[in-house]
């Protein structure tokens, strides 16, 4: 079950032409930080988001590789290690493409370095590589009786972090993308009002008390694919989707929908984002309900008092296609 905080895209799958579908091992939790890398601006404005560029002056992310291939198998059955690329040398491999590509997102990074392992190492048949965005916002200061970002300092951010997963295979002496999911982890969101959660089953289980209006916290995790995968995982992002504007679709619909439950409120986010971006196969989600507990009315009598939730956590998980469009 996919968490929060789990790195994006789990590394597995029959990968190999062995009959051994779960061989492949790797590293996870490279990290890489490069500075001044190329920016990415926006394709496309929409009326829900004002992004404009991901300026990527300090660009981080944590990486997952593995590698598959038939090549592996006398590592374990004879014990020869002539074939194995060391899971050390995976890691040296990754961080040193951080510096030697012209990426400006994580996407782009990995796909290029998955291809890279594949030109080095003939014998490896497919490349995993997952990453996860680590966020830094420049720290605005205050420059000559102004406040503006900084521009060289930075603060890190533990939501709202872009993430992807590419999987490239050899093709003869060409590559291919088998797989390829992008994505934003951690979004999250409160609503105070505007939300209900009523009509559901009533039996002698339920305990849950119908809420004409409720406040509604979830943390999201939002994936999609493209039609193309060239679209989402090159260096030419002309097709690309920033994470940005996806967040802000979520929010916007959130906003202005009286949801009726966090199930109807995913599936209106994912119809906008499919009617958005048309480069876009599906959206799917993975949703964690946050909701405050209730205390007490305040006394004045314009607000209550919420406490934290209490375990255990609700989740949705959906996949909204262009045929829900229709
Ligand atoms: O949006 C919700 N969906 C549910 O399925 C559910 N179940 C629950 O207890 N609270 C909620 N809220």
């Amino acid at each position: 079950m996919p968490s929060t905080s789990s790195l994006h895209g789990q590394v597995t799958g029959n990968a190999s032409s062995t009959d051994r579908p779960t061989m492949h091992y790797g590293k996870k939790d490279v990290f890489v930080y490069r500075t001044y890398a190329k920016p990415l601006t926006v394709n496309k404005q929409i009326p829900e988001s004002n992004f404009q560029e991901r300026k990527n002056t300090l660009f981080g992310v944590d990486v997952q590789v593995a590698l598959h291939g038939e090549g592996f198998l006398k590592n374990y059955t004879d014990g020869d290690n002539s074939t194995c690329v060391a899971t050390d040398t995976m890691r040296n491999f990754i961080e040193l493409s951080g510096g030697k590509i012209e990426y400006s997102t994580i996407d782009g990074f990995l796909a290029e370095t998955a291809k890279g392992f594949l030109k080095q190492w003939p014998h490896i048949e497919q490349v995993d590589l997952a990453g996860q965005s680590v966020e830094f916002d420049d720290v605005p200061v205050e420059k000559n009786g102004k406040i503006e970002n900084s521009g060289i300092m930075f603060r890190p951010r533990k939501t709202e972090r872009p993430r992807a997963s590419v999987s490239v295979r050899r093709n003869g002496d060409d590559f291919e993308i088998v797989n390829h999911i992008s994505g934003i982890t951690d979004v999250h969101l409160m609503k105070i009002t505007g939300s209900s959660f009523k009509g559901f089953i009533q039996d002698e289980y339920t305990k849950l008390p119908e809420k004409e209006d409720r406040n509604l916290f979830i943390y999201v995790d939002i994936d999609w694919t493209y039609n193309n995968p060239e679209d989402g995982a090159s260096l030419d992002t002309s097709n690309y989707v920033p994470a940005e504007q996806i967040r802000d679709i979520a929010a916007t619909i959130f906003h202005e929908l009286n949801d009726q439950s966090i199930q109807h409120l995913v599936y209106q986010i994912g119809l906008r984002i499919l009617e958005r971006f048309p480069q876009l196969k599906d959206v799917s989600y993975y949703t964690n309900n946050r909701t405050l507990s209730e205390v007490a009315p305040t006394d004045d009598g314009k607000g209550k008092v919420y406490t934290e939730p209490t375990l255990p956590y609700g989740f949705q998980a959906f996949t909204v296609t262009r045929d829900d469009l229709k």
